[in-house]
C-alpha cells in the first residue's frame, strides 16, 4: 500500500467496467492506478476518462509493471478464471465480477490460489450491500417474521444487453443465462434462508422467445430447497419491460415485502419501498439509503477498502460465490434433463466435494 492510500487496477472498461472505475474515483482512500482494456477504443476512452492512471491493453503487462494493492475484473464471463488466477498469482487482492466462474473446477483453482497466496477473492454480489435487500436479511435474522419458511426473488425485466462482441447472446462465452442475472437471486436467497441449513434440492424450467436459440433462455423459474423444509422461488422473465424486483419472505410469525423498480437496472432513480407484517400488524419499514445497483456498487468498493484497511470480512467471499455457480449449474442441469437435481449429490458429481 502506498502512502496515498490503497491502488486498485482495474481489468475491463465496458458497460459495467466503466461503473465500477467510476465507483473507485468516488471512494475515499483509493486510488484507480491503472486500467487493462482490450481493443485501442476502450484503452483511449479509458485514458480520456481517467487521465492519471496508466492504461493497458494487454492486462498481463499491467501486472507485470504496476504495483496495485487490488485488481477488479470486470470482463466477459468465460474469462474470469484466467484473468482472477492471472490477478492472484501476480500476488494482488481480487475482485471478480459475478459469475466467479462458468465451472465449478474454475471457481476452484481461484479459491485454491486465493488461500495458497493469503489474498482476499470478493465475489461481485453486490446486492448484499443494498439498504433494502440487506434490511430484508437484518430483519430475518432479528426474528422479524420467525422462523423464515419461505422467500421468492423476482425479476421481471427488459433483454439482457448484448456485450462487447455479443458475448452475452453466446453460449459459450456466457455459461448460461442463470449465471447472468439469476444468479444473484440464488445469492440472494441462500442469504435469506441459509439460517435454515445450505440448499438440498432444485428443480426449474425454462424456455426462450428465439425457436433458433433455445439454450438463451428468456424465462427463467427454479424452486430451491433448504434444510428444515424451508423453499425459494427464483424466478425471471426478459421479455418484461423496465427493470422490477420483488423479495417476499414469509415465516411463522410475519412477513416482509420489498419492491425495486427503475427504468433500468442502472437508474440513479428508482422507487423502492419495504413493508412488513410483524405478526400483529402491517407497517411501511423505513429504508435508510437509496438502492440500485450503482450505488451498492460504490458501497462494494467502499467495503473492500474497509476489508484491506481494518481487517474487515468480505460480503460475499469466494464460497459464496461458489455456493451460487453451483446453484446456477444445478439449475440449468433440472432445466436441460427435466429432473429435480439433489445438491449434494451434484456437488460431489460436478464439484468433486460434498456441500459440507
Ligand atoms: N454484478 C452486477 O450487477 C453486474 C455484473 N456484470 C458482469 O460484469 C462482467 C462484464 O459485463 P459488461 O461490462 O456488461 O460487459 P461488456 O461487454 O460491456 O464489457 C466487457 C469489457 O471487457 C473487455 N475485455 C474483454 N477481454 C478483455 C481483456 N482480455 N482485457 C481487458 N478487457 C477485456 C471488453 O473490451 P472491448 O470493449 O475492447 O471489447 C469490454 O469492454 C460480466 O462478467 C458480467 O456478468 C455486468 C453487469 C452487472
Ligand atoms: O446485474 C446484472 C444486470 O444485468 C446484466 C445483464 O444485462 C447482468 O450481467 C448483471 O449481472
Amino acid at each position: 500500500m502506498s502512502d496515498g492510500g490503497l491502488r486498485f487496477g482495474l481489468i475491463g472498461f465496458g458497460a459495467w467496467g466503466k461503473h465500477h472505475a467510476n465507483a473507485i474515483r468516488q471512494t475515499a482512500g483509493v486510488e484507480l492506478a491503472a486500467i487493462a482494456a482490450r481493443s485501442e477504443a476502450s484503452a483511449a476512452a479509458a485514458k480520456d476518462a481517467y487521465p492519471d492512471a496508466v492504461v493497458f491493453t494487454d492486462y498481463r503487462q499491467m501486472l507485470e509493471t504496476v504495483d496495485l494493492d487490488l485488481v477488479d475484473v470486470v470482463v466477459p464471463s468465460h474469462l474470469h478464471h484466467e484473468i482472477g488466477m492471472a490477478v492472484l498469482a501476480a500476488g494482488c487482492h481480487l475482485l471478480l465480477e459475478k459469475p466467479m466462474g462458468t465451472s465449478l473446477a474454475q471457481c476452484d483453482d481461484l479459491l485454491r490460489l486465493a488461500q495458497e497466496k493469503n489474498l482476499h477473492l470478493a465475489i461481485g454480489h453486490e446486492f448484499r450491500l443494498s439498504s433494502l435487500w440487506g434490511k430484508v436479511k437484518s430483519l430475518i435474522d432479528d426474528g422479524y417474521v420467525g422462523t423464515p419458511q419461505y422467500a421468492l426473488v423476482e425479476l421481471s425485466r427488459n433483454p439482457y444487453r448484448q456485450g462487447s462482441d455479443g458475448w452475452r447472446y453466446d453460449i459459450e462465452r456466457v455459461g448460461n443465462w442463470i449465471l447472468e442475472e439469476p444468479i444473484h437471486f440464488f445469492d440472494l436467497a441462500r442469504w435469506y434462508l441459509g439460517g435454515n441449513g445450505e440448499p438440498q434440492s432444485v428443480v426449474a424450467l425454462a424456455n426462450s422467445r428465439q425457436v433458433d436459440h433455445p439454450e438463451l433462455q428468456d424465462n427463467f423459474s427454479a424452486l430451491v430447497n433448504f434444510g428444515g423444509g424451508a423453499y425459494a422461488v427464483v424466478s425471471q422473465t426478459l421479455s418484461a419491460f423496465e427493470h422490477h424486483q420483488t423479495v417476499k419472505v414469509t415465516g411463522t410469525k410475519g412477513a416482509l415485502w420489498a419492491s425495486w423498480s427503475g427504468s433500468l437496472d442502472r437508474t440513479r432513480h428508482p422507487t423502492f419501498s419495504l413493508r412488513g407484517f410483524n405478526g400483529e400488524a402491517v407497517e411501511d419499514i423505513p429504508v435508510e439509503k437509496i438502492t440500485g445497483e450503482l450505488f451498492e456498487l460504490e458501497d462494494q468498493i467502499a467495503m473492500l477498502v474497509d476489508v484491506l484497511k481494518n481487517d474487515r470480512p468480505l460480503a460475499c467471499n469466494a464460497e459464496d460465490g461458489r455456493w451460487s455457480v453451483m446453484l446456477c449449474l444445478a439449475a440449468q442441469e433440472s432445466v436441460d434433463s427435466g429432473r429435480i437435481v439433489q445438491i449434494d449429490e451434484f456437488a460431489k458429481r460436478v464439484g468433486n466435494r460434498p456441500i459440507n
